[in-house]
């Protein structure tokens, strides 16, 4: 079944088409590579599935259900979730205290003060830094900054995972790792999207891979299809290089 499907997406900024008429389904416990050059409008296909821009054109279906329309809130509250491209964690607080801030937006666990301090355990010891939640993010390094990030995002209790560029930043070890701790959400029933230019990580990572380029869908297969394929490489050598 698919779990999410864009169809025709275009967003507009203005005269600028940064995606156009644009087309993805996700089916239930893949992990699939949305891949392009700078620009070639990843970001902004997250930001219209996740509610943070008004789609021009298009649909966008969850588990069935016309997201199009709604809010962040409402999307993330029907069981999608993104991480994103920044981190932003609150320095006032631990990492247990950021973790708990996500778990608030739950209507009937915020009527009890948010998620139990097991759930928080829990939800930091599935992206393994349940023995940092004392403490504060500006103690940590880049690595574990961004698996707060994902602790953040699962502590919504995500159906499907939004991943934008994970691996930024990371040596080959903490690559290595973090794609370890996403094949184990897959394995625990999460359907993934990764955004990333560590095309070495993700290739490994990925199922199956979907190619953009200046808006366009370019391509869509195996990494090693992709890898392969002519047009994905002739969009690179424009671009940075695959
Ligand atoms: N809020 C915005 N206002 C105006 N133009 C925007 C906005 N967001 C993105 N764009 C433009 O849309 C196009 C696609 O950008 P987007 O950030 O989605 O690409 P990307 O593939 O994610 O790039 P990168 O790999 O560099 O992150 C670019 O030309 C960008 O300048």
């Amino acid at each position: 079944m698919s779990v999410l499907e864009v169809d025709g997406l275009t967003k507009r900024f203005g005269g600028l088409v940064a995606v156009d008429d644009f087309s993805l389904d996700i089916e239930e416990g893949e992990i699939v590579g949305l891949i392009g050059p700078n620009g070639s409008g990843k970001s902004t296909v997250f930001n219209c599935i996740m509610g943070s821009y008004d789609v021009t054109e298009g649909s966008i279906r969850f588990n069935g259900d016309d997201i199009t329309a709604d809010s962040t809130h409402e999307i993330v509250t029907k069981g999608l979730s993104r991480v994103s491209q920044e981190s932003n964690p609150i320095d006032l607080y631990s990492v247990g205290g950021n973790i708990k801030l996500f778990t608030l937006p739950n209507s009937i666990r915020s009527l009890h003060g948010g998620a139990s301090d097991e759930e928080i355990y829990e939800y930091a010891a599935r992206i393994d830094i349940e023995d940092k939640l004392e403490e504060m993010p500006d103690e940590l390094p880049h690595a574990d900054v961004r698996r707060l990030e994902i602790a953040k995002a699962l502590a919504t209790e995500p159906d499907m995972l939004l991943l934008d560029e994970p691996f930024a930043g990371m040596n080959q070890a903490e690559i290595s790792e973090l794609s370890a701790q996403i094949e184990r959400f897959r394995e625990n029933g999460m359907t993934m999207v990764v955004v990333d230019h560590n095309m070495g990580g993700l290739m490994e990572l990925v199922d199956r891979v979907v190619v953009l380029n200046n808006g366009d869908f370019l391509a869509s297969g195996s990494p090693e299809e992709i890898a392969e394929n002519e047009h994905v490489q002739e969009a690179y050598l424009a671009g940075e290089g695959l």
